[in-house]
């Protein structure tokens, strides 16, 4: 499906859907305890790959209006009865290979074309180290996986700059381990906050986990226990970056996002960026709302390091600014569900953005012009797609973005909320 956007303004208050991190965590977490209720979840297709994950281990996902009440596996997991799909989603693969290493058996798992491109070789060689099978069919480090065990914990070392959900995985599983796992890092960690994320939910579980000289541990042996028997997803900072780019461009009104509650989210640095463009913004962090209004941007450098999932925000923001934006540190956003480094310098290009990509960073010289309305590819991409969209917004004619219907991996009412806050989009 397509959609055709046409310049226009927006205005008006849009709630933050919620955390597509915190939601994934919370359901394998209460996979792992004997069950918990998973309140505000977000309902997309990622996170109903992590929810048939948990049944296919055994438990069992109980969806309702604005909860899930998830009855666990309570500690290792069943041998699954079929193939795991993880569909597009890079979080549920990584995270429920960890598990699959805990159980007494093989674990197949795949995904979609775009997800047996992406790399599982460190996490796969950590399972080794472990003394537990995990292999890629294909012998190329992508899935289709087979991985199982059990495994009882240990040391792994890891490289940190391909993708934190390794970790992640690492740090859930090795909780239900005899031994716990101690983790290495071969290098700097990218992508950090989500493992702020990690030890966050775990935490609600009651599990220890902590940060050391080295890397991580988390020692073996416990067993996860919810507080009070639930976990609240917060608002999703990605999600929020489209709607405040779309307030900084296109809302001469102002446009008040709700739900934008402090949380270990690194994307929250979206509010940081806007301000230093020069864009009128406010959060009341208290209230959980941003309040953000039509402004003239300038430039910035950026680094996306932590933040891989800004790139494709921060570049749209960086084609309307006066002035150059580089976006730096930017090699692993490359790995994602296409490579964002080189869809968005093409896209903008199309659009006629003075783009220039190198490996680790994208220079982009704003527009002395508007962008121009044209034809573009979503790539299959959730995050290209809701970018690509806020352009259209501000570019002269009609913007064609192509491949819509990816907007539900994160954020399924994504163009419901664009044209209820007045866009001009015909679908
Ligand atoms: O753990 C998570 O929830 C995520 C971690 C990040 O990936 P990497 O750690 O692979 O960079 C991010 O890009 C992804 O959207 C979600
Ligand atoms: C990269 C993303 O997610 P995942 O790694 O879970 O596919 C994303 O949501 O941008």
């Amino acid at each position: 499906m397509d959609a055709d956007i046409t310049q226009s303004t927006v205005g008006g208050t849009v709630q933050a859907p919620p955390s597509k991190s915190y939601t994934h965590r919370a359901i394998l977490a209460a996979g792992y305890a004997g069950g918990a209720t998973v309140r505000d979840p977000l309902v997309s297709a990622d996170t109903k790959a992590t929810m048939r994950a948990v049944e296919a281990y055994g438990g069992r996902v109980d969806r309702h209006d604005d909860r899930l009440d998830v009855t666990g596996f309570d500690g290792r997991p069943e041998v699954p009865d079929d193939v795991i799909d993880c569909a597009n989603s890079g979080t549920t693969m990584r995270l429920v290979t960890a598990t699959a290493a805990l159980g007494d058996g093989l674990t197949v798992l795949t995904g979609d074309d775009s997800l047996r491109s992406r790399p599982q070789g460190p996490l796969l060689d950590a399972i080794d180290q472990l003394d537990g099978r995990a292999e890629s069919t294909r012998g190329n480090g992508q899935a289709p996986l087979v991985v199982g065990g059990p495994v009882d914990g240990g040391r792994v070392s890891i490289p940190g700059d391909v993708s934190s959900q390794y970790i992640t995985a690492l740090l859930m599983a090795g909780a239900i381990t005899d031994g716990g796992i101690e983790i290495a890092l071969e290098t700097e960690l990218k992508s950090a906050p989500y493992v702020d994320i990690t030890l966050e939910v775990l935490e609600g579980f009651g599990i220890d986990a902590e940060s050391t000289t080295e890397g991580f541990v988390v020692a073996g042996g416990q067993s996860y226990d919810p507080d009070g028997g639930e976990y609240t997803v917060p608002g999703d900072f990605s999600s929020i970056s489209y709607l405040l780019a779309m307030g900084a461009l296109a809302a001469p009104d102002g446009l008040a996002v709700t739900g934008a509650y402090p949380s270990a989210q690194g994307d929250a640095a979206i509010v940081d960026v806007l301000q230093r463009m020069g864009a009128d913004l406010t959060w009341d962090r208290e209230a959980g709302e941003i309040d953000v209004t039509r402004s003239d941007l300038t430039g910035v450098e950026v680094s996306v390091a932590d933040t891989p999932d800004l790139l494709p925000t921060i570049a749209v923001l960086g084609a309307v600014a006066d002035g150059t934006t580089r976006i730096v540190d930017c090699e692993h956003v490359r790995y994602k569900e296409t490579d964002r480094v080189a869809a968005m310098a093409e896209s903008l290009t199309a659009m006629g953005a003075s783009v220039e990509e190198e490996h680790d960073t994208l220079t982009i010289h704003g527009s002395d012009s508007d962008l121009d309305g044209t034809t573009v590819d979503g790539r299959a991409d959730h995050r290209i797609v809701m970018s690509l969209s806020v352009a259209g917004l501000v570019a002269d004619g009609t913007t064609t973005v192509e491949g819509i219907e990816h907007v539900d991996v994160s954020f399924p009412g994504f163009f419901d909320e664009l044209e209820a806050l007045g866009a001009a989009v015909e679908r």
